[in-house]
């Protein structure tokens, strides 16, 4: 049954491409507010999963279910996606605020409050002063910012976050890393995060969904035992890192020895 905290619900869903498959199966729910982490080997049908519950992509086989509506048949009204991937894809022919205002102008957001709306979540993501600049002034963690700020500012029923911080130097990763979760607890957004970096997981996540090679199901729902707030360079963090390492050893094939090790003994 479902509860009517479930903001996402994903029932027996599979992908698959000229008939070879990508996603096996995945059932899973996301409740409002959470912030859920997607770690699977490359290769595995993250991009595959993404894309289906971004809408952009029916699934093979299954449904996609969110705040009550199934997002692959018709319904009475659009759902609100927030989407935020590695690159920023802000226009660059538009300054911050135009680019806001877009996103904004295919919302039902009345017009009169647009102008309080991005001016509260430019505040929110600390990035006030470059209202009215235009992005390629902006350095990348700006730019990273600004794409945060497009996808909270619909209120979204959850935001779909695609590494986002991978293209980021590290101080940078780190400062946004740092002021993410305060973001998503202030603006009580829903998050579906997929990223490569297990460290990473584990600092953001409420839970870890850690997928199994291609064609991935879910080899464990894995919820982070550590209270919040969290500190990026605790020994808990790196406690969990290593338990969950251990845990995907056989899952993921890391376990194999390297061929040439066979060879040479
Ligand atoms: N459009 C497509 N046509 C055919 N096969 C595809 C297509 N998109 C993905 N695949 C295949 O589906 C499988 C899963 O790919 P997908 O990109 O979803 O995985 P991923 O986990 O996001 O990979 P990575 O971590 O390397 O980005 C792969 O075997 C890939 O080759």
């Amino acid at each position: 049954m479902t509860s009517s905290d479930t903001v996402l619900k994903v029932v027996d869903l599979g992908v698959s491409y000229g008939g070879s498959p990508a996603i096996s199966r995945l059932d899973f729910e996301i409740r409002r507010g959470e912030f859920v982490a997607i770690l699977g080997p490359s290769g595995c049908g993250k991009s595959s999963m993404l894309n289906t519950l971004s809408g952009l992509m029916a699934p093979t086989r299954g449904r996609v279910v969110v705040d009550g509506d199934e997002l692959y048949l018709p319904r009475s009204r659009d759902p609100r996606l927030g989407y935020v991937f590695q690159a920023h894809r802000l226009l660059p022919w538009r300054t911050v605020r135009q680019n806001l205002e877009l996103v904004l102008s295919a919302s039902e957001v009345p017009r009169e409050t647009w102008e309080a709306r991005i001016d509260e979540i430019l505040e929110i993501l600390h990035i006030s002063q470059f209202k009215d600049a235009w992005p390629m002034r902006l350095s990348g963690g700006q730019r990273q910012r600004v794409s945060i700020a497009r996808a909270l500012l619909v209120d979204p029923s959850y935001i779909l976050m695609d590494e986002p911080l991978s293209t980021l130097d590290e101080v940078t990763a780190r400062s946004l890393r740092q002021e993410l979760t305060g973001i998503c607890q202030r603006t009580g957004a829903t998050v579906v995060f997929v990223t490569h970096s297990i460290r990473e997981a584990v600092y953001l996540a409420d839970r870890i969904l850690i997928l199994t090679r291609g064609p991935s199901t879910i080899f464990e729902d894995y919820h982070v035992p550590i209270e919040r707030p969290r500190d990026y360079d605790d020994a808990r963090i790196r406690e969990v890192e290593a338990d969950i390492i251990r845990r995907i050893q056989v899952p993921w094939g890391l376990d194999m020895p390297q061929t040439t090790e066979r060879r040479s003994a």
